[in-house]
């Protein structure tokens, strides 16, 4: 897989080489590529933001300096990810379909976000999703482009090193994922569940299950399909 990361703050994504992407990187399993958007620009203060049509508050980032930058990194068989408090929302669901394109390319808005052209005109030539990681308003598009990559990376074969620990996580059967304990049996007072030291590891599995049910309902009774 390669990534391509657009943004006015390529320092951001330093952090890259050192997380868990770093040894991803390293094994050749992920490329990334991070590109500054003012390369694209061409005048002496390498703008890249002007005032919105229509007036209101704050700067709406410029379609020239991303047309140039995305024209250099798409192609046909690329994914562009627009980060947005107005985007569909980002899943454990969209991380499984991303993790297994060939070529993901994301564009970090700031300011007030981006010309709208710009997801116009490459909707129409390629596949492009505007993604929100959440219901709040962040400041610009890197934070959320880091955590989306993070839940992506982590699922494309030979990042993580235990690929089995990537199936029984919150989320990934559309439900909260059970309560863990590890030793001691006996903390503060407080002791493990008795079924998950009995070895019996049907009984234990039930009682996942029943875990997860249970904390789902409470927690988040939204991911739980009406039948
Ligand atoms: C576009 O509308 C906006 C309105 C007010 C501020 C901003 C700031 N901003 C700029 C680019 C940008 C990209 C992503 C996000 C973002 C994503 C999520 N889940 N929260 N916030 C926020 C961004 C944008």
């Amino acid at each position: 897989m390669r990534l391509d990361i657009v943004t006015i703050f390529p320092e951001f994504f330093g952090v890259l080489d050192v997380s868990l992407l770093g040894r991803a990187r390293a094994a050749g399993v992920i490329e990334v590529g991070v590109h500054d958007l003012r390369d694209h620009t061409h005048d002496r203060h390498r703008t890249v933001d002007d005032t919105p049509y229509g007036g209101g508050a704050g700067m709406v980032m410029k379609p020239e300096p991303w047309g140039e930058a995305l024209d250099a990194l798409l192609t046909p068989r690329s994914v562009l990810i627009v980060p947005s408090p107005a985007g569909h929302p980002f899943t454990q669901r969209q991380a499984r379909e991303l993790a297994v394109r060939e070529h993901l390319v994301f564009a970090c808005g700031r300011y007030e976000g981006i010309d709208q052209r710009v997801v116009d005109h490459y909707s129409e030539r390629t596949e492009v999703r505007v993604l929100s990681i959440g219901d709040y308003v962040l400041n610009g598009g890197e934070v959320a482009t880091m955590a989306m990559i993070e839940a992506i990376a982590r699922l494309v074969p030979g990042v993580v090193g235990n690929p089995e620990s990537l199936t029984e996580e919150s989320h990934e059967d559309g439900l909260l994922e059970y309560p863990s304990y590890t030793k001691p049996a006996s903390w503060r007072g407080l002791e493990v569940p008795p079924v998950l030291l009995s070895g019996n590891h049907g009984a234990v599995a039930d009682w996942r299950r029943e875990q997860q049910l249970a904390r789902t309902r409470a927690i988040r009774p939204d991911l739980i399909e009406k039948p």
